[in-house]
């Protein structure tokens, strides 16, 4: 069991290494961790944000457990070599292009969401978002106009395989829960959507057992918070995915339990928090490992087959939160280590 550990920037570092006691606790067979540099840390070491080196390392695992990157004070950087570039940079280069982001409420903690417990109770859902396209790898640039105005652009595009394939892992995903499929997007004005929209109607025909729906984006991001347990499954593109994934984590509660598994077709995958480096926080212990603890047992299930042991993780963590043992993010007061040990002890 080859995993690369990434920790990154920020609370990445903090965060990954309660995930990694989780593991290490676990006495899983053949158990190696290679860790590598990514983000700006890697950029301040390497001149680079993903050097060629950590791009080997994940090449040579099963799995990348992956922290958070992001430093603010890298900004200034051409885009190429900012550090969010690593994890956009993996994500391509692994060609990871299904991104699952899961959210459900647990126990103790309806009260605690942004949303009134009669509604967030009844949240369990999975996003499945588009990782490989969209406005985030098209054409994008910036001129300055004959008038002396700024001008920047960003090329939104999707190809017929591109949305079939994110298409099929949304239609199998539904297979494993509801059967219900929603496909957010914005076809009343994009063509990009149009396209999209069309695919998906196209692949539902190989799903006969799925119920698929079709939503505009805004009205999504409304009924999350209105609705939220109509959805099972929902299936969009790579910048919808991203926005109405974080809204989706205050309505169970926090953006510091959301685990992610970005997927290659086959078993391999990485695996992240679905926040970032939180500067705001970094460095004072109080992060919420839970999100990256959670994403390390979707790796065991997803790129290992051990489905026993991603329970355990996720149970630990249920079983804390229910012990009322939560951080400053769900208005609790353990840090990031204390949330850690109190998981292990469950374990
Ligand atoms: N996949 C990634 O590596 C990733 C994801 C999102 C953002 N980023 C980057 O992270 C940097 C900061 O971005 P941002 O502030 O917009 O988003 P963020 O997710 O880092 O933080 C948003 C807010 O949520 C809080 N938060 C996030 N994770 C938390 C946790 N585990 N426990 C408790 N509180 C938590 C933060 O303190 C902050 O107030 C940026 O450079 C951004 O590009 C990286
Ligand atoms: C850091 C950034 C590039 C990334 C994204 O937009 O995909 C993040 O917000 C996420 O959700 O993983
Ligand atoms: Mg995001």
């Amino acid at each position: 069991m080859r995993i690369a550990v990434f920790a990154g920037d920020g609370i990445g570092p903090e965060v990954t290494s309660e995930a990694v006691r989780v593991l290490q606790a676990l006495d899983l067979p053949g158990l190696e961790l290679v860790e590598g540099d990514v983000g700006g840390a890697a950029y301040r070491k390497h001149g680079h944000p993903l050097p060629a080196e950590t791009l080997d390392i994940a090449r040579s695992a099963e799995a990348v457990l992956f922290g958070a990157v992001g430093d603010f004070d890298l900004d200034h950087l051409e885009r190429h070599l900012r550090p969010e570039q690593a994890v956009l940079g993996l994500r391509k280069e692994l060609g990871l292009f299904a991104n699952l982001r899961p959210a459900r409420v647990f126990k103790g903690l309806e009260d605690l969401t942004s949303l009134r417990p009669e509604v967030a109770q009844t949240i369990d859902l999975l996003i499945v978002r588009e990782l490989n396209g969209d406005v985030y790898f098209g054409e994008k640039g910036m001129r300055t106009l004959e008038d002396g105005r700024r001008q920047g652009w960003d090329m939104m595009s999707y190809a017929e395989d591109e949305v079939r394939r994110i298409a099929h892992a949304g239609f199998k995903a539904a297979m494993t829960r509801g059967k219900k499929l929603c496909s957010v997007d914005k076809a009343n004005v994009l063509e990009t959507s149009q396209l999209w929209r069309d695919v998906m109607i196209e692949v539902a025909a190989e799903y006969p057992e799925v119920e698929l729906s079709h939503m505009y984006v805004d009205n999504a991001a409304m009924q999350l918070v209105k609705n939220p347990g109509a959805f099972d499954v929902v299936v969009t593109g790579n910048l919808f995915g991203d926005i109405l994934s974080d809204q989706a984590s205050m309505c169970v509660g926090s953006i510091g339990l959301l685990a992610s598994a970005s997927l290659a077709e086959g078993t391999f995958g990485l695996y992240e928090p679905i926040h970032g480096s939180a500067p705001d926080i970094a460095g004072k212990g109080i992060a919420n490992p839970m999100a990256t603890i959670l994403s390390a047992a979707m790796m065991l299930r997803h790129s290992f087959g051990m489905e026993a042991e991603a329970v355990r993780i996720e149970d630990a963590v249920a079983a804390t939160l229910a012990a009322g043992i939560k951080g400053g993010d769900l208005g609790g007061s353990a840090g990031t280590k204390e949330i850690g040990d109190a998981v292990l002890a469950r374990l």
